[in-house]
């Protein structure tokens, strides 16, 4: 990244468990750039309200509390817990919580030498100029079974049936609400990973980013 005068984004967007997650901090550590989880962060609001036994649906608290959120101390292993991410789904609807998140996204990806951002909205709001734009996404069934065992792997539990039904209701919230749904940007780049594994989507993943890169060299 030596010499380059503007951080680079690289945007990822995609449903619940669709592996944007994974993709992204594998392509941070192959282009030497930072990562951000924007997930974590609507999950961080929910779990704030939550621990202080405050509503999900009030939006003046919730602004409050996306205002004080600390990018810097969102514990993924906390906040990865299945039923944060209904509840974050909940707080991600009102427009408030989303302006005070956003304002610190980008701010997190302005930094030298930039970051890839994963998310819902970072290709159409959060960083709509980004260069390299993905679009990652998967059947709800196969995305169902894989949270499904990354549950029953950290020793929780669930029903398949069950994640199925909060995966296709999650989507529905998300692509369905009035700010910033979730949709792939008109530039985006569709990855669909149901029959991929991850090492073969990061190889594609891989490939896209080198060529985009390599076009926008030209
Ligand atoms: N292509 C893939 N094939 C199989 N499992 C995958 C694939 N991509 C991701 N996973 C697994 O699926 C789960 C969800 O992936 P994650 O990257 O967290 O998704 P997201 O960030 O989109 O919610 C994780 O357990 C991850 O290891
Ligand atoms: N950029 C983002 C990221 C997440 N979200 C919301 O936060 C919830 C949790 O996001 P997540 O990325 O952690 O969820 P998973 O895909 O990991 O299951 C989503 O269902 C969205 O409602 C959002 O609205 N915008």
């Amino acid at each position: 990244m030596a010499g380059a005068e503007k951080p680079l984004a690289i945007a990822i967007d995609g449903p619940a468990a669709s592996g944007k997650g994974t993709l992204s901090r594998r392509l941070a550590a192959e282009f030497g750039l930072r990562h951000l989880d924007t997930g974590l962060t609507y999950r961080g609001v929910a779990k704030a309200l939550i621990d202080q036994g405050l509503p999900l649906d009030d939006e003046d608290i919730a602004e409050k509390a996306a205002l004080e959120l600390d990018l810097g101390g969102l514990d993924r292993t906390v906040l990865a817990e299945h039923g944060i991410g209904e509840a974050a789904s909940r707080v991600a609807v009102m427009p408030r919580v989303r302006r005070a998140l956003v304002e610190k996204q980008k701010q997190f990806a302005a930094a030298m030498p930039g970051a890839v951002l994963d998310g819902r909205d970072i290709g159409t709001v959060v960083c709509p100029d980004a260069p390299v734009k993905l679009y990652v996404t998967a059947s709800a069934e196969v995305r169902a079974e894989r949270r499904f065992r990354e549950i029953v792997s950290n020793g929780g539990e669930a029903t398949y049936e069950q994640v199925l039904e909060d995966v296709k209701r999650r989507d529905a919230r998300d692509m369905g609400r009035a700010d910033s749904p979730l949709r792939p940007a008109p530039d985006a780049h569709l990855l669909d990973t149901s029959e991929m594994d991850i090492e073969t989507a990061f190889l594609e993943a891989r490939a896209f980013v080198e060529k985009a890169l390599a076009d926008g060299n030209d």
